[in-house]
């Protein structure tokens, strides 16, 4: 219930269209019970007046108000179930959006450094499916729990009025078949709603895996035995889900027999009532019409109890993630006061530096307790404008290492420095405005060449992108595409070839101009002439900049100052 009682919390900007949403829902219950309720009485009193008439008496009855009062009734009716769809719906989409807008907010401090360990797959399934999932917390339980609330109270006071133990006798089964009925299905149905969010979800994940594993698969001769292994799983699924649905039934069926036992209750009740002349023909009618109506308050809360645990459990992945600590700690920003008196203490960050030079001190860092160190007491100084590559077999720390000096995690032990100053002290964002990064799998977005440039700037002019275009040695290749730079590269840059890719992703690095450049074997996969063609590219780009390369290519090293060894998370110059 914490995490449910937590997204509640969210709900309260919305809070004018929930509460209109849950009055309108309300006036249409009440002018439903109120409809049959009035049009029960109202058939009963004209057969009675009817058969007063017949043995020659006369009565005087005024058909025309009750008559009156059902065609309002029955228009409230429709203009409220109306109103109650497009206003609760309104309120539903627009809490969803406002946790899918406090979701991404979380998940800034996580990336890269705690985000990197989550699969996509399941990332994606909370942040569509598992947000989804918390529309029925509204929609189908809050909702239908307070409508229900005061509708059954409304109802027995109402009953109370004309037969005060049919009111007792309908209360107490109308709270057997909000509360009990709810609670044992909840109970019931609890391993199965939960089960079946976690299903759904790996389920997800494994299709993503398939469609973007597609050509693999297919190059192994693997995609059948891996679709019938996705087929049995949606027979798991379809299995659990049909249980589920089985209960839903068996809750429903137990609702309508409450519904009829204290119809039959009701209509015997009426009947001594009316016999002892507790009670008129007319009003006895209305009286059970009244009953059965209200069981309509009740009908949807046990399956609504039974998606309460299916609720739960996707509010519970949700806050798995946003509950994640930040891989490096906010930047404290303090600061002791400097000579000339001033000072910015805690909750400040320094602004940058201005000087570009690198020091590592005696860094050592391990990606979580339960793994050994991967950097052992780094020291390292890259003075600005210096160039230094790093070599060393895989997985010996070389990434790592470049990304502790972009503070996508903080070192264990020891220290990153620029221009001296520790840089636990600027801004993480901040930060990133000094470097340039190139690796080995540059991100290409689903978009048009120019919109994956001006990612890097977004205010570059057209001039500035061609100038990125021509360093990186794009012209050729932009001026046979009849679209230019408004060509669509397709999903992950499916529509461009590696190398095309890497001078876009080269292109962006350019326009960025950062002053200090982060290449991770930036040529990898690249065919001789293109490597040599990009590392030509790049060293001419970066003859003022300070460099830190990874690479495995020999032809990356005539350019660098300095070359080290990484072996085992120890550097040495070679
Ligand atoms: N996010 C992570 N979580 C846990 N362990 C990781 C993570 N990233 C890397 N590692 C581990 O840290 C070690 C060093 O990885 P790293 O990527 O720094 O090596 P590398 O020298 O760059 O390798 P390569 O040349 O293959 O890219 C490896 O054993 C790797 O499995």
């Amino acid at each position: 219930m914490k995490d449910l009682w937590f997204f509640l919390k969210l709900f309260k900007p919305h809070s004018a269209w929930l509460a209109g949403g849950i009055l309108l829902a309300l006036l249409t219950a009440f002018a439903s019970i109120a409809l049959l309720t009035l049009s029960g009485w109202f058939i009963s009193a004209s057969a009675i007046a009817g058969l007063v008439a017949i043995d020659g008496n006369t009565l005087v009855f005024n058909f025309m108000l009750p008559a009156a009062q059902i065609r309002a009734l029955a228009i409230s009716r429709t203009l409220g179930r109306y109103g109650e769809r497009v206003v609760t719906h309104e309120a539903t989409f627009r809490v969803l959006a406002g946790i899918r807008s406090w979701f991404f907010q979380q998940l800034i401090p996580l990336v890269p450094g705690r985000l990197s360990a989550m699969r996509s797959g399941d990332l994606l399934s909370r942040m569509t499916a598992d947000i989804d999932a918390l529309d029925a917390l509204y929609l189908r339980l809050l909702a239908p729990a307070v409508v229900a609330a005061i509708g059954v109270i409304g109802v027995t006071v109402f009953l109370a009025f004309y037969a005060p133990v049919i009111s007792l006798a309908t209360g107490l089964m109308l709270m057997i078949a909000a509360v009990w009925v709810p609670w044992i299905f909840n109970r019931l149905g609890r391993a199965g709603a939960e089960e079946i969010v976690v299903l759904a979800a790996n389920f997800r994940i494994r299709q993503l895996d398939m469609i973007q594993g597609l050509a693999d698969l297919i190059a192994n001769r693997a995609y059948g035995r891996f679709s019938d292994k996705l087929g049995q799983f949606s027979d798991l699924m379809i299995n659990i889900q049909r249980r589920n649905n089985r209960l839903s039934a068996i809750s429903s069926a137990f609702t309508l027999l409450l519904s009829q036992l204290t119809l039959l209750m009701a209509l015997t009740l009426a009947a001594i009532s009316f016999k002892d002349g507790l009670l008129s023909g007319a009003d006895s009618a209305l009286v059970v019409f009244c009953v059965i109506a209200a069981f309509e308050l009740v009908t949807p809360l046990p399956q609504a109890m039974q998606m309460l645990a299916k609720t739960q459990k996707a509010a519970r992945r949700i806050r798995q993630v946003t509950e994640m600590s930040p891989a490096i700690t906010p930047s404290t920003g303090f600061c002791p006061p400097l000579p000339s008196g001033e000072g910015w203490g805690e909750g400040f960050q320094r602004p940058l530096p201005g000087r570009y030079d690198l020091q590592l001190n005696e860094v050592s860092f391990r990606y979580s307790d339960q793994q050994g160190r991967v950097l052992n007491n780094i020291s390292l100084a890259i003075p600005q404008g210096a160039k230094v590559a790093i070599v060393g077999p895989s997985g010996s720390g070389k990434t790592t290492l470049l990304q502790l000096i972009m503070r996508y995690y903080d070192p264990e032990q020891g220290s990153v420095l620029l221009a001296g100053q520790n840089i636990r002290q600027f801004d993480a964002d901040e930060l990133m405005s000094c470097f340039g990064v190139l690796s080995q799998r540059s991100q290409l977005f689903a978009a048009t060449i120019k919109e994956n440039l001006l990612l890097a700037k977004p205010d570059a002019t057209a001039t500035e992108l061609n100038a990125a275009v021509k360093a990186a040695g794009l012209e050729n290749f932009i001026g046979y595409l009849p679209e230019g730079l408004e060509t669509w590269v397709g999903e992950s840059g499916v529509k461009v070839s590696g190398g095309e890719a890497r001078r876009i992703a080269l292109a962006r690095l350019y326009l960025k101009n950062a002053p200090v450049l982060i290449l991770d074997e930036p040529t990898e996969g690249l065919d001789g002439d293109t490597e040599r063609d990009v590392f030509t590219a790049l060293a001419d780009f970066a003859r003022d900049k300070t460099v830190v390369m990874v690479t495995h290519r020999e032809a990356g090293l005539g350019w660098v100052d300095v070359v080290y060894g990484m072996e085992h998370g120890v550097l040495c110059e070679l």
